[in-house]
C-alpha cells in the first residue's frame, strides 16, 4: 500500500529505517523534482514513463550483466533497445530528446548500446552539417532507424589534436567524387560507439584534399556496410576495439579505408562546399566543422550530473539503512549517515549534483540560442560557447569521478561489489574526462580565452569583455562573507581573477625573456589549467544562486538554500589558499567559512534521503530492482538490501555447481600431491 504522507510518498513494507527518513523531510519530492528537471511536465512525464516501462517485462535486464561476457552484454543491450524500439511510439513523445534519452537511461543503463551514439553523435552532425537536400535523403531513414549510425573522428594515432587526422578525403575532379584513404595504421578510426558490430553507416571526420591543398577536418556521410548482408563494403575495414574499462555493451571499433570513393554529395555541406570544378567555398567559421562537439560538450554537465546523482542516490539510502558503530545511546548502532564524515563525504557531492543539472540546464538552452543564431548565419557566439563548455566539461567530469568515488567508499564493502552498481557509473561517467576533448586539452582551449580577456583587461579596454569574463576588470573591494551568497560570489571572483592575471603574466614574462610563444604557453600550463578551473567553478556557482533566486515555492527554496550554502562553502574552502595567499582572505574567515559548511551537513542531514529521492530515479534504472529477482540491490527505494545481496550472489553462476573445474583440475591435484 502506498499512502501519502506530508506530502512525501511513504510505502508499506520498505525498510522502516528509510521511512523515518522519508517523514522527517521539509519538502515535497514531487515539487523538488519539478525544480531539478525544469517543469511540472517534464517531471510528471519523467515518471510516467518510469511507470509504464516498470509494466513491460521485456524492458528489463533478462540476466545480472556483471555475470554475462561481452559477447552476451552486447546481444542483452541490443536485445533491450530493439525491443523498446517497438515500444517506444506508445511511451514517449518522439521528438522529445528528454524523454529519449530518459526512457534509453531508464532501460539501457550505463553499460552502453548499439543505437546510443546513433542519435547522440550521428543524427546531431548530420541535422547541424548538413544541407535541407542531405537531411531529405538520409535523416528521416536516420530517425526511422533505418540506418544506424556512428561518428568517427578519433584516430589510433590523434585524438586531441584533430588538425593532424591522417584520414583523406581526396576530391577526384574527373569522377566528382571523393576518396577516402587510410594511409597508415595510425590513421585507422579508433574509438567511435556502435562502429565496430552495429552500424552500416558513419560520419567519417577526415581531411579534405582538394588539388594537393589540404583544408583540414570534413564531414562526410560514409555508408560502410551492405543494408542487406550487414557485411563491410568493398575496400573497408572494420572491427570490435576490445574490452573498456565500462560501456562492454557497445562495441566501439576500429575503421580503414583503401581508396573507398563515395559521391561529391557527401561532403556535409549546409556551411562548406566543394563544388564540381573542385572550388572550395568556406564555411562562415573557421572552426564551423567543430559545432557537433560543442553540442554534446553543452549537455555534459546535465548528464554527469544526474550520473553522479545516481551513485548518490544508491550510497545515501544504503548509508541510512546501514547500521555500524555507537553514538551516545550505546543499545542501538546508528544509521552510518549520522556520522559527520559521512555527511561530508556524500552531501557535498549532492549539492554539485544539483548545481551541475542547473548549470547543464542553461547551457543547453544557450547552445539552443547558438544554433539558431548559426542556422541564419550569425557565429559571433561560437567562440564565447567553445570556451565556457571547454570549462565546464573539464569540471564536471573530474568533479563527478571524485563524487562517485566518495559514494563508492561511503557504501565500505559492498560499494565495492558490482551489486552496488557503482563502478559501472563511475567507469562510464569518468570516460567524460577523456570523450569529447580530454580534460586538460580542453581546460588550455579555455584558457586562450581567458588569457586574451585578461589582456583586454591589461590594455584598458574592459568595455571589449564578454559578461562572463567582465569580472576581470572589475577592483579588489574586500567582502565580508556573512551578508550571504554574492559576497562569496565576489570572493571567488577575486581568486578567480588574480589565478587568470598570475598566468598571463607568467605567460607574457616567459616570452618576453625569449622563449617561443608555444613553449612559454607550456611552461604556463598548469597555472594555465588552473585558471580554467576557477574560472569555470565561479561560473557554476553563479547558475546555482541564479536558479535558487528563480524559486518561489518556499519549502523547496530554504532546503535549496542549505544545500547552495554548503556548496559555497566547499567550493571556497577548497580553493581559500589563493585567498589567503595574498591576505584578501583572513584566518577568521577561513574559520567562518568552515563552521558554515558543518553547520550546513547539520541542516541537510534531515532533508538527505529526500533530496536524493527528488531525482525520481526508479529502482530499474538504478539496477535495484528485483523484478525477475536478479539484479543489483544495494539502491533499492524499499532500502531491503541485506535479503536481495544474498539473492544476487545465490544468482552468480560460480554458485551453480558446488565443485568448481577450477578445483577438481587443479586445487585438488595440488593437495593430493602435497599429501604424498
Ligand atoms: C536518445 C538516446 C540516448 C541514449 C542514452 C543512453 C544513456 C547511457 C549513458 C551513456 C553516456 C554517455 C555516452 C558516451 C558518449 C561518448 C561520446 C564520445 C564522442 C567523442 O569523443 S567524439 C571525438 C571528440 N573529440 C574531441 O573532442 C577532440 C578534441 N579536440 C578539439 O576539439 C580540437 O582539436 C581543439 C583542441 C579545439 C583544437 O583545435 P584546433 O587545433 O583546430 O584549434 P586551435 O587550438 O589552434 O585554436 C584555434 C582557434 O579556434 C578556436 N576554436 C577551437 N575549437 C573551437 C570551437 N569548437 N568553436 C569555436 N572556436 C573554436 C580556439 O578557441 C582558437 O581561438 P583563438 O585563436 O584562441 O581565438
Ligand atoms: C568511452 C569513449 C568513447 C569514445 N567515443 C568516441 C566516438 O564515438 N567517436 C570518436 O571519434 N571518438 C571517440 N572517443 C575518443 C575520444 O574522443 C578521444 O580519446 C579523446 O578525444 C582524447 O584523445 P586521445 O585519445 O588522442 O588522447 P591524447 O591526446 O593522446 O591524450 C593523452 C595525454 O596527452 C595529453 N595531451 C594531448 N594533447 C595535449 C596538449 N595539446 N596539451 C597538453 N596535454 C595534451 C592529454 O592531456 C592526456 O593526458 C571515445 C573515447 C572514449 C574513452
Amino acid at each position: 500500500m502506498t499512502m501519502v504522507f506530508l506530502n512525501k510518498e511513504i510505502r508499506d513494507g520498505d525498510n522502516p529505517d528509510l521511512t523515518e527518513e522519508r517523514k522527517t523531510a521539509t519538502f515535497d519530492t514531487n515539487k523538488m523534482a519539478e525544480v531539478i528537471y525544469g517543469s511540472e511536465k517534464l517531471a510528471r512525464r519523467r515518471r510516467e514513463i518510469s511507470q509504464a516501462v516498470s509494466l513491460i517485462p521485456e524492458l528489463a535486464d533478462s540476466k545480472p550483466l556483471p555475470f554475462l561476457s561481452r559477447n552476451e552484454k552486447i546481444l542483452e543491450s541490443t536485445r533491450k533497445v530493439t525491443a523498446l524500439n517497438e515500444h517506444l511510439p506508445r511511451l514517449i513523445n518522439m521528438n522529445d530528446e528528454d524523454e529519449a534519452w530518459h526512457i534509453h537511461s531508464e532501460v539501457i543503463g550505463f553499460e552502453g548500446n548499439p543505437l546510443a551514439l546513433h542519435h547522440s553523435l550521428f543524427i546531431p552532425p548530420l541535422v547541424i552539417q548538413g544541407s535541407d537536400e542531405q537531411h531529405e535523403k538520409w535523416l528521416g531513414r536516420a530517425k526511422r532507424r533505418e540506418i544506424i549510425g556512428c561518428y568517427a573522428q578519433t584516430e589510433l594515432g590523434h585524438g586531441s589534436n584533430i588538425r593532424k587526422l591522417e584520414t583523406t578525403a581526396t576530391y577526384s575532379l574527373s569522377t566528382q567524387e571523393f576518396i577516402l584513404h587510410t594511409p597508415t595504421i595510425n590513421a585507422l578510426k579508433w574509438w567511435p560507439g556502435a562502429l565496430g558490430k552495429s552500424s552500416n553507416h558513419a560520419v567519417v571526420v577526415a581531411s579534405l584534399i582538394i588539388k594537393e591543398q589540404n583544408y583540414g577536418p570534413h564531414l562526410f556521410m560514409v555508408q560502410i556496410r551492405d543494408e542487406q548482408s550487414h557485411e563491410p563494403l568493398p575496400g573497408i575495414a572494420v572491427g570490435d576495439i576490445g574490452p573498456k574499462m565500462a560501456f562492454n555493451g557497445a562495441d566501439n571499433g576500429f575503421l580503414g579505408f583503401n581508396n573507398f570513393r563515395i559521391p561529391r554529395g557527401n561532403l556535409l555541406n549546409r556551411h562548406c562546399n566543394v563544388e564540381v570544378d573542385g572550388t572550395y567555398v568556406r564555411p562562415p567559421h573557421d572552426k564551423m566543422n567543430y559545432a557537433g562537439m560543442i553540442r554534446v560538450r553543452s549537455r555534459m554537465a546535465a548528464e554527469q550530473g544526474t550520473f553522479m546523482a545516481q551513485a548518490l542516490t544508491i550510497a545515501v539510502r544504503y548509508s541510512a539503512v546501514r547500521r555500524q558503530g555507537f553514538l551516545e545511546n550505546k543499545s542501538q548502532e546508528v544509521k552510518v549517515l549520522d556520522y559527520q564524515t559521512q555527511q561530508h563525504r556524500l552531501f557535498p557531492a549532492i549539492a554539485r549534483s544539483y548545481a551541475f543539472i542547473f548549470c547543464g540546464f542553461e547551457t543547453i538552452q544557450k547552445y539552443e540560442t547558438l544554433q539558431n543564431e548559426m542556422n541564419s548565419g550569425n557565429v559571433s557566439l561560437m567562440a564565447d560557447l567553445h570556451a565556457l563548455t571547454s570549462g565546464i566539461k573539464s569540471v564536471v567530469t573530474y568533479q563527478t569521478g571524485e563524487g562517485i568515488e566518495q559514494a563508492r567508499m561511503a557504501c565500505g564493502g559492498h560499494g565495492y561489489s558490482m551489486a552496488s552498481y557503482i563502478s559501472e557509473i563511475y567507469g562510464c561517467a569518468i570516460g567524460g574526462c577523456t570523450y569529447e576533448g580530454e580534460n586538460m586539452v580542453m581546460l588550455l582551449q579555455l584558457a586562450r580565452y581567458l588569457v586574451k580577456s585578461v589582456e583586454l583587461a591589461m590594455r584598458g579596454k574592459p568595455g571589449d569583455l564578454g559578461p562572463m569574463v567582465a569580472y576581470l576588470a572589475y577592483p579588489d573591494i574586500k567582502v565580508d562573507l556573512v551578508t550571504g551568497p554574492e559576497a562569496y560570489v565576489k570572493m571567488f571572483q577575486h581568486i578567480s581573477k588574480r589565478q587568470s592575471i598570475k598566468a598571463t603574466e607568467k605567460f607574457h614574462r616567459k616570452m618576453e625573456s625569449g622563449v617561443s610563444r608555444d613553449e612559454a604557453w607550456n611552461q604556463c600550463a598548469v597555472e594555465l589549467t588552473r585558471a580554467s578551473r576557477l574560472h569555470t567553478r565561479l561560473y557554476i556557482i553563479e547558475t546555482f544562486i541564479r536558479r535558487v533566486d528563480s524559486i518561489e515555492d518556499l519549502s523547496i527554496k530554504m532546503v535549496l538554500t542549505d544545500l547552495m550554502n554548503l556548496h559555497l562553502n566547499y567550493e571556497l574552502l577548497d580553493v581559500a589558499s589563493y585567498a589567503l595567499e595574498d591576505g584578501f582572505m583572513s584566518s577568521t574567515q577561513m574559520g567562518f567559512i568552515k563552521n558554515q559548511l558543518y553547520s550546513s551537513l547539520e541542516k541537510i542531514r534531515p532533508n538527505a534521503v529526500s533530496l536524493v529521492d527528488s531525482f525520481q530515479f526508479s529502482d530499474l534504472q538504478l539496477r535495484s530492482n528485483l523484478l525477475n529477482f536478479l539484479f543489483q540491490v544495494l539502491g533499492r527505494r524499499d532500502g531491503h538490501v541485506y535479503q536481495n545481496l544474498f539473492e544476487w550472489a545465490k544468482s552468480s553462476p560460480l554458485n551453480q555447481t558446488e565443485v568448481l573445474p577450477s578445483v577438481t583440475q587443479y586445487l585438488k591435484p595440488m593437495m593430493e600431491k602435497a599429501k604424498l
